[in-house]
Order: structure tokens, then sequence, then C-alpha cells
């Protein structure tokens, strides 16, 4: 029996708590039995593991910055989330493209439009249809006050080049979520990541039952792949 795969982001601006609850994520969709890949953007692969690093550490201005992430992104979803897709997995991706939109567009200022056509043209001609644009079943955005995620991170590690930005830049970037997030009400949930760990899982827990995709719900994703 076939099962069909669940593409599932996560998103927030930095510190705001993503990457300590993917793994519990991941748990609880292996306990219904079902095969996890756990990827991230950037990244994912050993091209755009490369153009990580040069995104995170090398100066560029914002157009550079949006190529290079959308660059990653079609070899990501080429060479690894869509096979994985097409096997019945369930991909969690730590951040996709509405980093792109909240990190170069609202945080760096780079026009929406010129994005949205990137958007396009990286994802499609992926999915088994090839005119489906290729989007996230479900997006987690962990929506956490900019003083907060800063005060996390101050003891967390050293600041990359995007933690290295004023909080003014991260006030834009989590307004640049909360409209990519009034865009698409269906595709995400927010989470109010300013709480303590267990009451963000407990709220993440909710998200996925409401979804129909809680403890016992390995039935339920029988079907087409
Ligand atoms: N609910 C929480 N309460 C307090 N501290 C937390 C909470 N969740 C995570 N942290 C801590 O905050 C810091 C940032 O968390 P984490 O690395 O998970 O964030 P992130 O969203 O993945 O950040 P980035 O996108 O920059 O990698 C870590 O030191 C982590 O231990
Ligand atoms: C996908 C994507 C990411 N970014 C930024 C956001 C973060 O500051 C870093 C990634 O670091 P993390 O610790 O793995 O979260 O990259 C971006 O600016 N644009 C993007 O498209």
């Amino acid at each position: 029996m076939s099962r069909t795969g669940l593409f599932i982001s996560f998103e927030g601006i930095d510190g705001a708590g993503k990457s300590s609850h993917i793994s519990e994520v991941a748990d609880a969709f292996r306990a219904q039995g079902r095969c996890v890949l756990l990827t991230r953007e950037p990244g994912g692969t050993p091209l755009a593991e490369k153009l990580r690093a040069l995104l995170l550490a090398d100066a560029m201005d914002p157009l550079t910055e949006a190529l290079l992430a959308f660059a990653g992104r079609r070899d990501h979803l080429v060479q690894v989330i869509e096979p994985a897709l097409a096997r019945g997995d369930v991909v969690l991706c730590d951040r996709f493209t509405d980093a792109t939109f909240a990190y170069q567009g609202a945080g760096r200022g780079f026009d929406c439009g010129p994005l949205a056509v990137l958007e396009r043209m990286v994802q499609t001609g992926v999915a088994p249809d090839p005119m489906r644009l290729r989007e996230p079943d479900l997006t987690v955005w962990f929506d956490l006050p900019p003083e907060v995620a800063a005060e996390r991170l101050s003891h967390a590690r050293l600041p990359d080049r995007f933690e290295s930005q004023p909080l003014e830049f991260f006030r834009r970037v989590a307004q640049g979520y909360a409209d990519r997030a009034a865009g698409a009400p269906q595709r995400f949930a927010r989470i109010d990541a300013n709480q303590e760990r267990g009451v963000v899982w407990q709220q993440l827990q909710a998200v996925l039952v409401a979804r129909g995709w809680g403890p016992g719900a390995a039935a339920a994703h029988e079907g087409a792949a």
C-alpha cells in the first residue's frame, strides 16, 4: 500500500526555537510508522550546503542572496525533496521559500514581485504535475518577539551574518512572516513560541492532530502517492 508524501516546513526568525522542536515532530511521525526526512534550507544537498556557507558568511547584495537561496532550493527540490515525497516520506524542512520572502523581501527590502517570479520558476516542473507549484502542505510558524529571540541566542552560539543583524531587521522579518501567513492561512499554523518548551510542543501536537496527523493517524496516510 503506497502512502502520500507530506511536506512540512518550519519557519520563524533566528532563535525562534524551530530546531529545538523538529526532532520531536520527526519522532511523532516515526511512531506512526512513517519514514521521515529531516532537511534544511539553505542547504539539504552537497551543492546547496556550499551555497549556504556563502550566504551565511560572505557579504553580498539582496538580489544575490535571493538568487543563491533559490538556486539551492531548486537543487534541493530536484535531488532530495521530490524523490522523498514520491516515496511517500514525511519531509520536515527547517525553512523554505517563506524565509526568502521574510529575509530578502521584508528584511532586506527586496521587491517581492521578482521573488514571486523566482518562486514559480524554481518550484514548478518538479512535482508529478509539471504545472503544480511545489509548496509545503503545512508551514509551522514559530512566532517570537525579536527581543526574546535575541536574548535566547545571546546564550546559544556565535552569530552568523544574519544573526548579527540589528533588532530592527528582525522586526521587519517577523512582519514578513506575518504577511506570508495572512496570505496563506490554510497552509500556515502559528505557534506562540514565547512559551516554555513543553507548551510549545503541546501546540505543535495540536497542529498535527488538527491536520489528521496526530497519534494513531497511520491508517489515514494510506492512499495514492
Ligand atoms: N521554548 C523555549 N524557551 C527557552 N529557550 C528556548 C526555547 N526553545 C528553544 N530555546 C533555546 O533558544 C535557542 C534558539 O533555539 P533554536 O536553535 O531551536 O532556534 P531556531 O529557530 O532553530 O534558530 P535558527 O533559525 O537561528 O537556527 C537555543 O539555545 C534553544 O535551546
Ligand atoms: C532559507 C533562507 C534562509 N535565510 C537565512 C535565515 C537564517 O538566518 C539563515 C539560516 O540559518 P538557520 O540557523 O539554519 O536558520 O539563513 C535567508 O536569508 N533566506 C532564505 O531563503
